[in-house]
């Protein structure tokens, strides 16, 4: 303002200046200030700034979550000062070595613990401020809540890589632990075992108890596992009633290793023995245990497995509830066997199947039929016997193209026979399996195979064990009824041997027994076989049944069954089996009379 020189006003000077871009600036800073206090506020997500020497000097937001404690009490504090459960000393270093270095951060995951003691998860990422003149000025960044994001991300392992009922480890946590365990030993040239364990007759209990009786005894079986292994050993539950501990560490020396699993594996079996007290019940529950070792040699885990799961059947083998170690024969006898299986499959195809027939004859030592008694004549072993590839065959299944192949063969021949008057009225017995036997379509085969033969029914007899009698009898009568219409007759094997109760006998449309040769072999030293082959005889008697004594060896067992009131015999005594025009050869001489074998 200007003045005379009396005081007096006389104008005013000024300069005015356009404050328009100013305001508009701090309008703008202070909407940004909104916007940015509305999204802390509003999300749960916080702000927060370090200081030049990482220490904390402010938050915005919700931040107790992070600290888990008043923020004001946390001012001042570096984040290594709060600590947390997750974070070793080395990864705090490497933390701070990246705010030393001035570098952005992203989702840096923390663990801790609330005032309440409830566990909490956060994740920080941080930038670093600068000043204009690029002076390092601290830290500023957002935190987050992921305690839910956890949980689910635990849920979610516990789903993928826990057993449900039990809580242990499942089949694909157990492999990815022994996968690192095999890199381990690479590494460190250490070796490790594996237990198999295999709950004895597990099924049988389901089945009478329910299912929920058998869950509750796995939960249990699962907490004495876990009682007999170290804290660093891994169990876990590969499914149904398998088991597996994963020991790592073992000593070096073979005998030391072998002490040190024995004992953890004894340890198993003996607290598995144990009764369980199930829905009042008092259980009795055995495991068989199978043990394999490992190294650096191993080629797979899925190797390791096989063998220590071969093992396990091996202990199942002698008499379950017991262990045993893998062996390398063992491998050796699988490979054998899927060789044998496959040479198996092709033995049709190839002809290298045949039959050979075994005479049985009446008490004048008149040819009355055969037993046909299949070979195989293997390009390289050899003669195969029944014994060594029946088995794997009706395991594989393949007993069924084997027994149709039988079946037609055996029909065949009795055609042949049918041809001429001396031999039209043998018989052929063929000896059927409980597999081919239970097949829906049995009886058409049979009667399939006879038509198109053209074999005379009435001159096949069927011979069945009585293990086929084990399983549903209804069925069986059934089968046997309707193949027994056309004229089929039916023996039943190695009687006496099995589990036949009387009352199937009764019911069974049967013909014949066949008396096992074992009491044969023995009946003249024997006075319980003795006893046995009588009886058998009476009862067959008794219900109207023909009997056939098998493995007739010699003059004074073939006396002791005539004596006995046998009427029909087969045995080495008159012939062993052969191909039938070699049997046809020593009896055409003989005028249809078997000769008895020297010896
Ligand atoms: N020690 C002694 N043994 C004698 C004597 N007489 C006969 N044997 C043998 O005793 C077995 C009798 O046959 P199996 O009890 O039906 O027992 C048969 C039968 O269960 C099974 N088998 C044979 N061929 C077939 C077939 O075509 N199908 C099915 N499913 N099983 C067959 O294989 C088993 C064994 O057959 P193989 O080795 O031929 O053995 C035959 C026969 O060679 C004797 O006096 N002393």
């Amino acid at each position: 303002m200007a003045r005379d020189e009396h005081g007096v006003p006389l104008r005013i000077v000024g300069a005015h200046m356009d404050i328009t871009p100013h305001r508009r600036a701090e309008e703008a800073l202070r909407q940004s200030e909104a916007r940015f206090r509305a999204l802390t506020e509003l999300s749960s997500d916080w702000y927060w700034e370090l200081d030049e020497h990482h220490r904390f000097m402010h938050f915005e937001g919700y931040s107790d979550t992070e600290i888990g404690l008043p923020k004001e009490d946390n001012i001042g504090l570096t984040r290594w000062d709060l600590g947390a459960l997750n974070m070793t000393d080395a990864q705090w270093a490497r933390h701070r070595a990246t705010l030393d270095a001035h570098e952005v951060f992203h989702d840096l995951e923390l663990q801790r613990l609330d005032t309440h003691g409830n566990i909490y998860w956060v994740s920080i990422s941080g930038a670093p401020i600068f000043d204009k003149e690029g002076r390092f000025g601290g830290y500023r960044g957002i935190g987050r809540s992921i305690t839910e994001r956890k949980r689910v991300e635990d849920e979610i392992e516990r789903l993928a890589f826990y057993d449900a009922l039990t809580g242990l480890p499942n089949r694909r946590l157990l492999l990815d632990r022994l996968t690192g365990a095999l890199d381990r030993c690479r590494e460190r040239t250490q070796r490790g075992a594996l237990l198999f364990i295999d709950l004895d007759n597990f099924k049988d209990l389901n089945d009478t108890m329910g299912h929920d009786v058998g869950d509750s005894l796995l939960e249990r079986v699962a907490n004495r596992i876990v009682s007999c292994a170290r804290p660093g050993d891994t169990v876990a539950r590969l499914g149904g009633d398998e088991f597996v501990v994963m020991l790592e560490g073992l000593p070096h020396a073979d005998d030391e290793a072998t002490q040190a699993v024995s004992a953890v594996a004894r340890h198993v079996l003996e607290a598995l023995n144990h009764p369980y007290l199930l829905e009042g019940y008092q259980h009795h529950s055995t495991p068989s245990v199978g043990i394999a070792f490992f190294d650096g040699d191993i080629e797979s885990v899925d190797d390791l497995l096989k063998r220590a799961d071969l093992a396990m059947y091996q202990a199942k083998a002698a008499g379950r509830n017991t262990i045993c170690f893998f062996q390398p024969e063992m491998q050796e006898a699988v490979t054998a066997r899927s060789a044998l299986e496959a040479d198996l499959r092709s033995a049709i195809g190839n002809h290298e199947l045949l039959l050979f027939f075994q005479p049985v004859v009446n008490e004048q030592s008149r040819l009355t039929g055969a037993e046909v008694l299949l070979r195989w004549q293997h390009p390289v072993r050899g003669m195969v016997m029944p014994g060594e590839f029946i088995p794997l065959a009706e395991q594989t299944g393949l007993i069924l193209p084997v027994g149709n192949w039988v079946l037609e063969t055996a029909c065949e021949q009795l055609v042949r026979w049918g041809a001429q008057p001396a031999t039209r009225e043998l018989t052929l017995a063929v000896n059927v399996s409980a597999r081919q036997f239970r097949q829906v379509d049995f009886v058409a085969t049979v009667l399939g195979v006879l038509e198109r033969t053209g074999a005379r029914p009435d001159r096949l007899k069927i011979e069945l064990t009585e293990s086929l009698l084990l399983s549903d009898v209804e069925d069986i009568i059934g089968k046997m009824t309707a193949l027994k219409a056309h004229g089929v007759g039916f023996s039943l094997d190695d009687f006496g041997t099995g589990y036949s109760s009387l009352s199937y006998l009764k019911r069974l449309p049967l013909d014949q027994l066949k008396i096992d040769q074992s009491f044969v072999r023995d009946v003249l030293t024997d006075p319980n076989d003795a006893a046995i082959v009588r009886t058998i005889l009476a009862l067959a008697e008794s219900l109207d049944l023909a009997v056939v004594a098998e493995g007739v060896e010699t003059a004074g067992q073939l006396d002791f069954l005539r004596r006995s009131g046998c009427r029909a015999f087969q045995g080495y005594y008159f012939s062993r089996p052969a191909p039938v025009e070699a049997m046809m050869a020593g009896i055409g001489a003989a005028g249809g009379v078997v000769p008895a074998m020297a010896g």
